[in-house]
């Protein structure tokens, strides 16, 4: 995300009491809804709701991804003290290829990071 997307929303856009962003805020002079960029107030509540399901989805992928890291850290420990290798090449490479597939060469870059996240840097 670049510095200019992040400028478009900021605490000003915010109730000062709940820190919720208050109802539209069109621009005065050209009638954009700037927290959510809307140019008519239907759009602007209707990209609201929409929001509030991608912060729910957002959550279950954190709450998901730290799960699978402390899972893949555990695997690793038992592994490792039964006095098995720290990692499983062609395991790694059988995920990689799964989100490769699902998700084309994206899903390689999540699967790396994923693998990271589990086992640390090669
Ligand atoms: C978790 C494991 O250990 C390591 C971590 C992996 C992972 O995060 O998916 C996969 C293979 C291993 O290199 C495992 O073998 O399943």
């Amino acid at each position: 995300m670049t510095a200019d997307v992040m400028a478009q929303s900021t605490d000003a856009d915010k109730s000062p009491t709940t820190g919720s962003p208050a109802a539209a805020t069109p621009d005065e002079s050209t009638g954009t809804d700037n927290y959510t960029g809307a140019g008519k107030p239907l759009a602007a509540s209707e990209i609201r709701g929409m929001r509030e399901r991608i912060d729910e989805i957002d959550q279950a992928i954190i709450d998901l991804w730290l799960e699978r890291s402390r899972l893949s850290r555990e695997v690793g420990k038992t592994r490792m003290a039964s006095g098995g290798t720290r990692l499983v090449l062609a395991r790694e490479r059988e995920i990689v290829e799964r989100f490769r597939t699902a998700l084309g060469p994206d899903g390689t870059q999540v699967a790396l990071l994923l693998l990271r996240s589990g086992r640390g840097p090669l």
